[in-house]
């Protein structure tokens, strides 16, 4: 996808602007990958259709605002099922339900389905029959709303770890939102229903779990990190949002998309 046509140096026609696109964009991992030198502002005819193609596909997120994105990714996601994973308080419930209703998706969350079907919460199935018996459930739950399609699902946190889960994980596109230890532990200072965090050290514990399951996490399609935690902080729920639909677009856009997927 680089073009010679990036690296080209101004010729007549083309009016030079060093722009850094980071001054516009929010988000710059999204397209730092192909960053523009030039940009060209009144292109001779021969080169408009490069043109078109550059603001299209490099400048989108500067040059339309979100609700074209949101537009454009319903038409490419066509109904493909949205699996968001992550450690426990990453936000997938949270940014699953806003994510849906951008996208006029359904919303599910496989802990919440688990609780309704049970009707226990998910501290008591711990105490009263163990992690096993809940990953039996969570696997149960998980292949019984397949194909999930228009949806959006929040997965619980250890949904990654049996290899049976990731057939259907893989029916949809994987999204990891992987945020640092410190934050999630702010969020859940106070929170007593994650059962995994009741003992002491929950940091070091947290620390643990994030570190045995990263290789599994990673397997996602989409990898949403920010590495700065004040940053993780200061990020409005919109702007978690419009950087995943951002980066959904660019997935979907380039050969990092698996096509076909088995949605039947
Ligand atoms: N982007 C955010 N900014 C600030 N607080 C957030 C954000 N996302 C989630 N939270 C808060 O963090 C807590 C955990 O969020 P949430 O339940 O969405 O996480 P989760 O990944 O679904 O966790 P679990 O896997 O344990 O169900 C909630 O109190 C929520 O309000
Ligand atoms: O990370 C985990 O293993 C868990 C996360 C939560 O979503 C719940 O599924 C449960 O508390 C276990």
């Amino acid at each position: 996808m680089t073009s010679s046509f990036t690296q080209k140096q101004p010729e007549s026609g083309f009016v030079p602007l060093t722009l850094t696109l980071s001054v516009k964009c929010r988000f710059k991992s999204s397209f730092l990958r192909l960053p523009p030198k030039y940009v060209l502002l009144r292109p001779c005819r021969k080169l408009r259709p490069i043109w078109r193609f550059y603001r299209s596909n490099i400048c989108r997120c500067c040059t339309s605002d979100q609700s074209d994105v949101v537009v454009e990714l319903q038409q490419l996601l066509q109904k493909t099922p949205i699996y968001l994973v992550g450690m426990m308080g990453s936000g997938k419930s949270t940014i699953g339900q806003s994510l849906a209703t951008k996208l006029s998706y359904s919303f599910l969350d496989t802990d919440q389905v688990i609780e309704q079907v049970e009707q226990r919460k998910i501290t008591e199935i711990f105490e009263q029959d163990g992690e096993e018996k809940f990953r039996d459930m969570e696997s149960s739950v998980l292949h019984r709303i397949q194909p999930c399609l228009g949806c959006v699902v929040s997965t619980g946190g250890g949904i990654v770890l049996r290899s049976s889960n990731w057939t259907v994980l893989r029916s949809g596109i994987v999204v990891f939102l992987d945020v640092s230890v410190s934050t999630i532990m702010k969020r859940l200072l106070n929170d007593t229903s994650r059962p995994l965090l009741q003992g002491a050290e929950p940091q070091k514990r947290l620390e643990q779990i994030r570190n045995t399951r990263l290789p599994l996490y990673t397997k996602a399609d989409i990898h949403i990190r920010l590495n700065d935690s004040y940053m993780e902080e200061q990020l409005t729920l919109e702007q978690w949002i419009d950087w995943i639909t951002t980066r959904l677009v660019e997935f979907l856009t380039t050969q990092q998309y698996r096509s076909p997927r088995n949605l039947s």
